[in-house]
């Protein structure tokens, strides 16, 4: 059905539309500055994320669109997404080299997603990069020979087997890997390799756009003045670091990652066992409903071996789950005595115990559910 017009609307409407188009011609504007922004920090090797200057800039455009009668969020929402394009165009632009003789850089399952994510950020910021793939190990020596840095990113379960079958590295060559558990890859890597060693952690997926304000978990190995340089280096990629002890790592992730992707798994499982009608889902859903459907349906559009990786290789995460299955039959209880007393105490008993963040992650789902319906059409 065509949508209702008339001469007075219409004449507003193309208004408008000159409006949008000065706005685009000052985003074209805009763009051009950051590429030549792009250029200065790439010659002078400045993080592409400043959140310094995001901040100033955001708290005074606020305060400019208070006084001029603009609501400050509409301001503060558009820099935002036009600076995720800063952050894109900066990175095409290449980073600088921080580490200037450092020898060929081996990516082990460098033609994973992730490990091509970082072949890619590596080969943009100047170094040799190379892929040692499952078909690779009889050249395995030849690549190797010179390398100054090795980085493992293969499958949880494959990576500790996949650093006990490197050959002896040279001496200097720094060992690091990329798997989401730390502290079995890194006591391997201590062990396989007497020079310096490091276990990361990136909290993304290999789809990011680029790294800023990504978080890096850093977990120390050995010989920490021989990575300084890649710590740096990351940081000009945009991306945080978070240094934690391995072991902290690890019980974090249980939450954050096992039992986080178990629970998704399960309700995706019992969607399917009801034989829940997705299309019918979607028309009824709520903002919030279809938040909850995207984080369990973006699971079953991946890999079953990388979920089934992560949350088997935590054998605690084990208890964690029977943990969670005695809550759900203590709220299960409440239920089925029709006991709303005890249920809404015990809501209670859990909202004190989030205490300030329960409001801070109220405007926080807020934000993203406006996000989210913006993005809706149709
Ligand atoms: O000012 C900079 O450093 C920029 O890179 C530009 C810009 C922007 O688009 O305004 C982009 C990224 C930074 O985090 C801050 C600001």
């Amino acid at each position: 059905m065509a949508e209702p017009s008339s001469a007075a609307l219409d004449a507003l409407r193309a208004q408008i539309d000159e409006v949008d188009q000065e706005m685009l011609a000052l985003l074209q504007r805009r763009l051009k500055l950051v590429g030549e922004v792009g250029t200065i920090k790439h010659r002078e090797g400045v993080p592409i994320y400043a959140p310094k200057r995001e901040a100033s800039m955001l708290a005074k455009r606020r305060a400019e669109a208070e006084a001029m009668g603009v609501p400050p969020q509409l301001i503060e929402d558009l820099l935002r997404r036009i600076m995720r394009e800063s952050y894109v165009s900066e990175k095409d632009v290449g980073f600088k080299r921080v580490h200037d003789t450092l020898g060929p850089i081996v990516i082990v399952g460098g033609g994973g997603k992730l490990g091509g994510l970082f072949a890619q950020l590596f080969t943009l910021s100047g170094y040799e990069v190379r892929v040692l793939e499952q078909n690779d190990w009889d050249r395995a020596d030849a690549l190797l020979a010179d390398a100054g840095m090795v980085v493992i990113s293969v499958p949880i379960d494959k990576t500790c087997e996949v650093i006990e079958r490197l050959p002896p590295l040279p001496e200097e060559c720094l060992l690091v890997d990329l798997t989401s558990i730390k502290q079995a890859p890194l006591a391997a890597m201590l062990k396989a390799h007497p020079g310096p060693v490091l276990g990361l952690h990136p909290m993304f997926g290999p789809d990011v756009s680029s790294l800023a304000k990504q978080v890096v978990v850093v977990c120390h190995g050995r010989g920490e003045e021989h990575y300084q340089w890649l710590l740096k280096q990351i940081a000009i990629w945009g991306a945080r670091l978070h240094e934690a002890p391995a072991s902290e790592h690890d019980q974090a992730m249980q939450l954050v990652q096992a039992m986080r992707h178990f629970t998704a798994f399960v309700y995706g499982l019992h969607l399917k066992r009801e034989h829940a009608d997705i299309e019918q889902l979607l028309q009824f859903s709520s903002p919030i409903y279809r938040l909850e459907l995207a984080m369990v349906g973006r699971l079953f559009a991946q890999s079953p071996s990388l979920y089934a990786d992560i949350i088997f290789a935590q054998p605690d995460a084990l208890a964690r789950a029977r943990h969670y299955l005695d809550r759900y039959q203590e709220a299960l209880a409440l239920l089925e005595a029709g006991d709303k007393v005890g249920f809404e105490a015990l809501f209670d008993d859990v909202a004190q115990w989030f205490g300030d963040f329960a409001q801070q992650f109220r405007v926080e789902s807020a934000n993203m559910l406006m996000a989210a319906n913006d993005s809706r059409s149709g």
